[in-house]
């Protein structure tokens, strides 16, 4: 086994969810297969509700901000009160939460939608979160070591939270010490990594990220954390000098912790 020895300055690892500690498949195939089927219905029977406004709010802001992008699709402004009207701005919500998850934008409304929507599938036993299988047990090490581990995703901390109390290992919330999303601050943007040293409390070059993306790798580097990529069966493939730049691993087991940890 090919072995990464992790820097003796590290005391935190830092998790990127999909791509990491669960196969894309899962995420595509369960989690926004979930979304595509039901955010119609589920918006027409939460549209009165306090957190459905405030979510369809944050979709028409973003759309406002997606206005010259091609192909993007506007949410109009609340009108009429006529049976139609509302129709139709379901319909715009639901074109548009369609044209953003066809091109895996990772944007807060997004996200905070769907973390929403998962709520009732997982807390129900309709879905449950699957990880490679080197994750947990390497997890359970790293904090017998005396490890912080956090997560930073771009899916909302509340669907984090859904994703690790809802597993195929059962609830695993209590192995993580946080959890962070893109309310920090986008992944693949330096200033989130320093963002999240600061709310932990330690230096950068403290952190050990591992991401399954290089842009997320990239950023996390030049803000001085230390990263590590991701290589799991159905990722991206990665180019001959992304291969040759970043140190890769293909499973948890592969981090050797300093001797003092
Ligand atoms: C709670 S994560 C659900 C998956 C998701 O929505 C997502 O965008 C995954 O992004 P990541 O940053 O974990 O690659
Ligand atoms: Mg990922």
């Amino acid at each position: 086994m090919v072995v990464l020895s992790v820097p003796a300055e590290v005391t935190v690892i830092l998790l990127d969810i999909e791509g990491t500690t669960t196969p894309i498949a899962f995420v595509k195939d369960t989690l926004f297969s979930y979304i595509k089927e039901n955010v119609k219905e589920y918006l027409q029977t939460h549209w009165e509700e306090e957190e459905c406004q405030q979510d369809v709010s944050l979709l028409r802001k973003q759309a406002e901000k997606d206005s010259h992008l091609d192909g993007a699709v506007p949410i109009p402004a609340a009108s009429g009160s006529g049976a139609d009207d509302l129709q139709q701005m379901i319909q715009a919500v639901v074109d548009n939460v369609f044209w953003q998850m066809s091109l895996d934008r990772k944007t807060t409304a997004l996200k905070q939608l769907q973390g929403h929507m998962w709520r009732a599938a997982f807390t129900a036993g309709h879905m449950k979160t699957e990880f490679f299988e080197d994750v947990v047990p390497a997890v359970r090490k790293w904090r017998d070591a005396g490890m912080k581990v956090y997560i930073y995703s771009s899916g909302s901390v509340e669907a984090q939270k859904l994703l690790f109390g809802h597993s195929t290992e059962g609830n695993i919330l209590e192995l993580f010490d946080g959890y962070f999303d893109t309310n920090i601050g986008y992944k693949v943007e330096s200033e989130s990594y320093r963002k999240i040293a600061d709310s932990i409390g330690c230096s950068t070059n403290n952190i050990l990220f591992l991401t399954d993306v290089t842009l997320e790798a990239s950023a996390a580097e030049e803000a001085d954390v230390h990263v590590a990529v991701v290589v799991r069966p159905g990722n991206a493939g990665l180019t001959d000098d992304e291969k040759t730049y970043y140190s890769l691993i293909t499973s948890f087991r592969e981090l050797c912790l300093p001797a003092s940890s």
